[in-house]
């Protein structure tokens, strides 16, 4: 099927840069998406956007060419519970790749089962309202209880200003949880302010809940961005990926969110993004728990 870009629609970077900051051996990208290709795996009908493609090939360049070893792909909300472009993908990886699904009720054990001998280790929840539609909470805990035995774990991704009211729920999973991009904090709120310091105390009290403290090109307001050789980009970020980082340094994962669905007025050049790594981990101790040792252990089980 030919499938027409949403308006305005951004591709991902061609020619990224060689990062300055070398990646430890072993360095885990745990969050990152394939995107079709359409024409062999289609988008779902109920999607909120259509992307460019962005095939498990080029995912796999991007990952040598940085300095990875690993992926962690997500399923991305343009697919809905169609796994398919993913589960294609973690099988062509010669085990270098892990995968987090999203699944309705109907999901029977027998495909769990599969799923997991292919790579998958998790469940996505979604509660970002420009990207899904609602699903009951009931038939979200149902989903968590049955993927609960496998050792899997759910990722969450929602909005800073939706916590209080989700609250009862991500704190009564059964599972580790996983937060997208740090609960996406609005960054022009201070970092000790009320709203990050919810946050904060989601992660302080309750120690299966982990961060990635990704997507500084989404959440940054004053930048500057990752291009033209900015090796100080998305300033205003900093601070909150660092103090989750300093906070909790046995719980954060990084990850591109390569191919960047959504991005409205830049499109990052990846390896600057990877320069970004060390003003929110800043010692050789903070990098290899962030980029090797949390994510071969969350998702190699090592
Ligand atoms: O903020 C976003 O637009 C976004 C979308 C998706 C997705 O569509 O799955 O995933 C992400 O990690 C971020």
């Amino acid at each position: 099927m030919k499938f027409e870009k949403t308006p305005g629609w951004l591709d991902w970077y061609a020619g990224p840069s060689k990062p300055r900051f070398k990646l430890p051996p072993g360095s885990v990208d745990a969050h990152c998406h394939v995107f079709g290709p359409g024409e062999q795996f289609p988008f779902a009908p109920e999607r909120k956007y259509t992307p460019c493609d962005a095939s498990k090939e080029q995912l796999f360049a991007l990952r040598d060419h940085l300095g990875f070893d690993k992926n962690v792909i997500v399923q991305a909300t343009c697919h809905g519970a169609d796994n398919r472009a993913l589960i294609d993908a973690l099988k062509s990886s010669n085990d270098k790749a892990r995968g987090v699904v999203t699944v309705k009720r109907s999901v029977n054990d027998n495909e769990l089962q599969e799923m997991n001998a292919a790579g998958v280790r998790g469940v996505r929840f979604n509660f970002v309202k420009r990207l899904v539609d609602f699903t009951p909470k009931d038939e979200l805990m149902e989903i968590a209880a049955r993927i609960a035995p496998l050792g899997w774990h759910v990722v969450i991704y929602f909005e800073a200003v939706d916590l209080p009211e989700l609250w009862d729920f991500f704190t009564a999973l059964p599972t580790t949880v996983v937060v997208d991009h740090m609960g996406r904090p609005d960054v022009t709120k201070p970092v000790d302010g009320p709203e990050f310091e919810l946050f904060l105390k989601f992660m302080r009290e309750h120690a299966n809940v982990w961060s990635k403290v990704s997507c500084p090109e989404r959440l940054s307001v004053s930048g500057p961005p990752a291009l033209n050789g900015e090796q100080n980009a998305y300033r205003d970020v900093v601070p909150f990926a660092r103090k989750v980082v300093e906070t909790f340094p046995d719980r954060v994962l990084w990850g591109t969110d390569w191919p960047h669905p959504n991005l409205k007025n830049h499109m990052p050049d990846d390896g600057l993004l990877v320069d970004f790594i060390p003003h929110i981990a800043t010692t050789p101790e903070l990098q290899k728990k962030l980029l090797v040792d949390n994510p071969t252990r969350l998702y190699w089980g090592a």
